[in-house]
């Protein structure tokens, strides 16, 4: 019997979008601090959102190239499990936040051919988890969260690397279940995928992606 699939559900920002996750049984939430993301919530927000969440239930930070004083801040205000870091930080920058900051730390790599699956060793070595997600399209002006999917064909028989990983990028309740069976992934990341519009949160998507991923 394979284990079953963790779900995570990131950018929430609203107590709607929380209890929905939460009651669906995703297994992370995330919340998105980066001021251009539709998504975005500042750190007094996220604790309020942070408390709702039960014991068991991963809460992450998804941070872009953020300063030690941007995550100082964040860590002092919001009780916090790990750091998502989506921007161009290096394998050094992930060692250096993971010391600072005591929190494992989940390093997003973007994907779109299979020369990208190269830096994905590296950054196995310094990071907690890895969430290999789409790489966003040239002058997009979001890192993430693009509702892009990338060829799943490029992970088949991926399931053994080093760290836990999760499967991200345009995933959405239809895609879902064959996006796990392609990859083998035993995480999957969504965002824009349950959402009614961009930033806001869908509770019956939400429900329908988890009863997909985990079925
Ligand atoms: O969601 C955002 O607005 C965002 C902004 C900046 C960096 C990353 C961002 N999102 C990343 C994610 O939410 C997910 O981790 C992942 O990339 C999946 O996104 P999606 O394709 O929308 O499901």
């Amino acid at each position: 019997m394979p284990d079953q699939v963790r779900v995570k559900i990131c950018g929430l920002s609203t107590p709607e979008g929380v209890a929905a996750a939460v009651g669906a049984g995703a297994r992370y939430v995330g919340f998105t601090f980066f001021a251009k993301s539709p998504r975005h919530v500042e750190a007094t927000t996220a604790a309020k959102l942070a408390a709702q969440v039960p014991p068991g239930i991963a809460k992450v930070a998804l941070t872009v190239n953020a300063t030690d004083a941007e995550l100082d801040h964040l860590v002092a205000t919001v009780p916090l499990d790990m750091l998502q870091l989506h921007g161009s930080e290096t394998p050094e920058r992930v060692t250096e936040i993971r010391a600072r900051h005591g929190l494992p730390v989940m390093k997003a790599l973007g994907v779109a051919e299979a020369d990208d699956l190269a830096q994905i060793d590296r950054y196995a070595s310094v990071a907690d988890q890895l969430l290999i997600d789409a790489k966003p399209p040239r002058g997009a002006e979001l890192p993430g969260g693009n509702g892009l999917a990338f060829d799943w064909r490029l992970l088949a028989d991926r399931k053994y690397w080093t760290r836990p990983w999760m499967l991200a990028g345009g995933l959405n309740p239809g895609n879902v279940a064959e996006a796990v069976r392609m990859t083998g992934a035993l995480q999957v990341d969504v965002s824009s995928g349950v959402e009614s519009a961009p930033g806001v949160k869908d509770p019956e998507a939400i429900a329908a992606f988890v009863a997909a991923a985990t079925a």
